[in-house]
């Protein structure tokens, strides 16, 4: 293996999968630590952790024994894969598990930089915007677990870290890997580097060769292949037919939009907080409905930012959130027992408590659905999946995912 990759999500897994698979590298996203060698002709290896959102102490240690897995691998280089976004809280995860990635690694500075400028995630100054919005007013301030209410990456890294966090500028990454290479500090640092075009991460990426540790979106690995001799592709698919469902518990702007446009082509049945919290809904009642249903049904608790706030008053932040995804993955575990064979899943937490309910070990990447979301297989399996980030895809995204999953390549 030569880059081994720690996601802190399951949908960022996937994403950064996809990118290091149309890099050219033969690729599998494990989820958690395996207990087993991987393929020993893996060139890349994704980790998928549940961490974004966990307690600090967890996420360090979880993170620390990926990176053990994946340097007993052979792992060249370890990317932290966190949110285009960066989603985190003052307390962390990612400060804390950068500075015991880069104590175990040996690193000196850490080149840090979010941006995914296909999904319109650009780093300019020191600062991440969306599209045209900076990220405190990119919706992402109302997120349910992670909202993210400062632009500035130097700052709401420099909370989360003892490290000094330096900075290196748009002008600097025009100028090229060795630029960049020169502008790194002599000094242990967490360094923010800016990025708006894919040229950008490419030079990134050139100078990041020989780089023990990394951290980014999945942006930040658009260069890295290259260093390794690999050469871009496209990632094989064979079809995956049989019954399927939709499982969204994103909250988020495009989620919302994609719920919306789904309903009207599906049958679809939304679930509230107290539906989850109480127990009035069931898996096993959930899994008759969808069973019952024509064609491939919609289950969904995505809400708009004051449901979701008035249930978080009520039952309490996490109480809300691990009783919808209890009950998402219980239900997808109902669901492939009956014979279910594909699901799109919406929403990183989601789809980390889903798949975990699947008791899949091992993704295999295919194709790309939409910028960051490839299918994926459960490895072994003839049951296919697309893992949506919350803020990823068009308003056809569901019914894109089903035609592609159908679909051999
Ligand atoms: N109606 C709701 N009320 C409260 N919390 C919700 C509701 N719907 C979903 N959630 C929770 O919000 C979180 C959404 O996070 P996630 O699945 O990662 O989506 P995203 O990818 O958009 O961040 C999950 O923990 C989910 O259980
Ligand atoms: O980098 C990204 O934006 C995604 O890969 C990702 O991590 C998204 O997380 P969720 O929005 O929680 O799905």
């Amino acid at each position: 293996m030569k880059i081994g990759v720690i996601a802190d999500d399951f949908t960022g897994a996937s994403d950064i999968a996809l990118t290091l698979a149309e890099g050219g590298m033969s690729v599998a996203q494990f989820i958690g630590v395996p207990d087993r060698p991987a393929d020993a002709t893996l060139e890349a290896g994704v980790v998928a952790l549940k961490s974004r959102t966990a307690r600090v102490g967890q996420a360090v240690h979880d993170s620390l024994a990926a990176c053990d897995w994946l340097l007993a691998q052979g792992a060249e280089q370890i990317v932290f894969k966190v949110c285009s976004t960066f989603d985190s809280t003052a307390e962390g995860n990612i400060g804390p598990v950068l500075e015991a990635l880069a104590a175990k690694l040996g690193a000196q500075h850490v080149i840090t930089c979010p941006a995914f400028p296909e999904n319109g995630r650009s780093v300019y100054q020191g600062h991440l915007f969306v599209s045209d919005r900076l990220l405190n007013e990119s919706g992402m301030q109302n997120h349910p677990l992670t909202p993210m209410t400062d632009p500035d990456l130097r700052r709401v890294l420099g909370e989360q870290t003892s490290w000094p966090v330096s900075h290196i500028n748009a002008q600097t990454v025009t100028h090229g890997p060795d630029a960049v290479r020169a502008a790194l500090p002599d000094g242990p640092a967490m360094v923010i580097v800016d990025a708006i075009h894919d040229a950008d991460l490419l030079t990134i990426g050139q100078a990041a060769k020989g780089e023990v540790l990394l951290c980014g979106g999945s942006g930040i690995a658009i260069g890295l292949p290259a260093n390794f001799g690999a050469q871009a592709a496209t990632p094989h698919w064979e079809s995956v037919t049989g019954r399927a469902v939709v499982i969204s518990g994103s909250c988020s702007i495009a989620t919302r939009g994609q719920v919306d446009q789904y309903r009207k082509i599906a049958p679809s049945k939304e679930i509230s907080a107290e539906d989850a919290v109480s127990g009035a809904v069931t898996a096993s009642t959930l899994a008759d409905w969808v069973q019952a249903q024509p064609g491939s049904p919609l289950v969904f608790s995505s809400a708009d930012p004051k449901v979701v706030q008035e249930a978080q008053l009520r039952f309490g932040r996490d109480t809300a959130a691990r009783a919808i995804e209890t009950l998402f993955s219980d239900l997808a575990a109902c669901l492939v027992q009956r014979g279910f064979a594909r699901f799109v899943i919406a929403g990183g937490e989601t789809s980390g408590s889903v798949v975990s309910g699947l008791k899949a070990t091992e993704l295999t990447i295919g194709p790309r659905i939409a910028p960051g979301v490839p299918v994926v297989r459960i490895g072994g399996t003839d049951v296919g999946l697309a893992l949506k980030s919350g803020n990823f895809g068009d308003r056809d995204f569901f019914e894109t995912s089903l035609k592609v999953m159908e679909t051999s390549s």
